[in-house]
């Protein structure tokens, strides 16, 4: 159910960010921020964008292979490797989120983001954390570049104190916490509007 709202939080945040980038690719890592990848790019398929996936790790369990399946019976692309970024518009960076463990980045991931570092002109949406980023302390070499866009899913982590404001947009998707959980765990609760349930800060 948290995956379902984090991605579909994810979507919108790249619908508002992006409206008209439809060439969307879309990498999954190996643990559930790829998960709210591959529900996002369900909610793009759906709304008009041609998103591909590259899912080079994918999980074997069942929830991963349903979403796989929906984005299979939606027509949805599953490139089997990146032969030139050039053609997307759009990175969404689904790789690691809040448990990528700091130091080596472990192939393929690390030749990935190498390859998405090597071509800057493309903008980055990265989920919940840029990946290859210390959860805490930001930036490290080997991480991804600077993204465009951050949705920090549930409540921003320290992480975003450390992005560039004036590169980075940041976009918040909590809605479906609850206030007892976000009161137990001290996480404030934003201002969503309509039906919205993402916030940009
Ligand atoms: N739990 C919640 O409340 C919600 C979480 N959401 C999303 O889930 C991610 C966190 O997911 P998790 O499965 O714990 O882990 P990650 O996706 O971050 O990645 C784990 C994955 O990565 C591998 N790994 C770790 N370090 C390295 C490394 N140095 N090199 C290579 N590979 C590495 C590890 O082995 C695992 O396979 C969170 O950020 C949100 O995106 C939802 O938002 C819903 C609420």
């Amino acid at each position: 159910m948290k995956m379902e709202l984090a991605g579909l939080s994810v979507a919108e945040a790249t619908f508002k960010s992006f409206p008209l980038l439809k060439d969307v690719l879309i990498i999954a890592g190996p643990g559930n921020n790829g998960g709210d990848g591959l529900v996002a790019a369900r909610h793009l398929k759906l709304w008009g964008y041609n998103p591909k996936v590259y899912y080079p790790k994918s999980s074997q369990k069942d929830l991963f292979k349903g979403l796989q399946t929906q984005l299979k019976n939606l027509d949805v692309e599953f490139v089997q490797d990146i032969n030139g970024f050039e053609k997307f518009q759009l990175i969404i960076d689904a790789i690691f989120g809040f448990s990528f463990k700091s130091g080596e980045i472990r192939e393929p991931f690390k030749s990935i983001i190498e390859g998405i570092n090597n071509v800057p002109s493309i903008p980055i949406l990265s989920v919940d954390i840029p990946s290859g980023w210390d959860v805490e302390k930001g930036f490290v070499k080997g991480g991804i570049r600077e993204p465009d866009v951050l949705i920090s899913l549930t409540a921003p982590k320290p992480v975003a104190n450390h992005l560039d404001l004036g590169k980075t947009q940041h976009f918040v998707g909590g809605r479906f916490i609850g206030k007892e959980f976000a009161e137990r765990y001290g996480i404030e609760i934003y201002n969503y509007k309509g039906y919205d349930q993402t916030v940009k800060l």
